[in-house]
């Protein structure tokens, strides 16, 4: 896998800064989000916990931008997104995060290796990092895929013919080509076995640690927060969570 030169060293600005922001959906009396503050630096692993319905997915959604939040600042590498048109929205989030969705968002009709290197057609930058050329470029993603147990005739398989916990670890190897510095994560965990889930996280943490990128990392499995360097409990963080959630 190819590294990132331009990486934004730990001592500088956080890589992350929500502040005094809230969030509520149309038509619902109540805000889901009230953050006062979040600041996650370069290279920091976060994992997100919270009952179902507390806001996890919709604070994803903020910090990467595909949500506006009603008020507040959500600020990656000091740039807050409610200052960018839509299309610059896309780009910088090409640019800069690699998503693992909860339903993996893969295209059904391209091949593994193609829904891996998709991120290098929308991003200049991810494709240069993951390398010079289109066949280092296909190596790197070989290599991602080789390392969450997808060899061989796998990687040439259209993505729509894998199980639900291939397509998980597809989506894993998409987030991560091209070193992008924030790399999200919603439940990927969710359809893989003991092993499987074991090897995927060696991934995710070692590929995160490798690109020094921040990981935000959403799941109800509280057996894999010992591995994280911050638990962040979103009721608590929450100002908006009912007593329900806090408790
Ligand atoms: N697109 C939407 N439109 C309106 N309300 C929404 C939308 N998405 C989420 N919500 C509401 O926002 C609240 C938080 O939802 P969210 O999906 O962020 O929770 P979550 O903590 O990720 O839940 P889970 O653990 O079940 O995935 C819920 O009350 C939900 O009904």
């Amino acid at each position: 896998m190819s590294g990132r030169p331009d990486a934004v060293p730990a001592a500088a600005a956080p890589l992350l800064r929500l502040s005094g922001l809230r969030h509520g959906w149309p038509g619902e009396a109540r805000d889901v989000l009230d953050i006062d503050t979040l600041d996650l630096a370069a290279g920091q692993t976060a994992f997100v916990r919270g009952p179902s319905g507390c806001g996890k997915s919709t604070l994803l959604a903020l910090i990467a931008g595909v949500q506006r939040a009603r008020a507040g600042s959500v600020e990656l590498l000091g740039q807050d997104w409610a200052g960018l048109s839509g299309s610059a929205c896309d780009r910088r989030r090409a640019d800069h995060i690699g998503i693992v969705f909860q339903q993996f968002n893969l295209l059904p009709y391209l091949s593994v290796l193609d829904n891996v290197l998709l991120p290098c057609r929308l991003s200049a930058l991810r494709a240069s990092r993951a390398g010079a050329d289109a066949a280092t470029r296909e190596r790197s993603a070989r290599e991602l895929l080789d390392r969450v147990g997808l060899r061989g005739e796998l990687a040439t398989r259209r993505a729509d013919r894998l199980s639900v916990g291939q397509q998980q670890r597809v989506a894993a190897a998409r987030a991560l080509v091209g070193a992008p510095e924030l790399v999200l994560a919603d439940e990927p965990t969710s359809a893989l076995d003991e092993t499987r889930r074991d090897a995927f996280m060696d991934l995710l943490l070692g590929a995160c640690a490798e690109a020094g990128s921040t990981l935000v990392f959403v799941s109800h499995d509280a057996r894999l927060a010992p591995r994280f360097d911050r638990v962040i409990d979103l009721p608590t963080l929450n100002r908006a969570a009912t007593a329900e959630e806090a408790a």
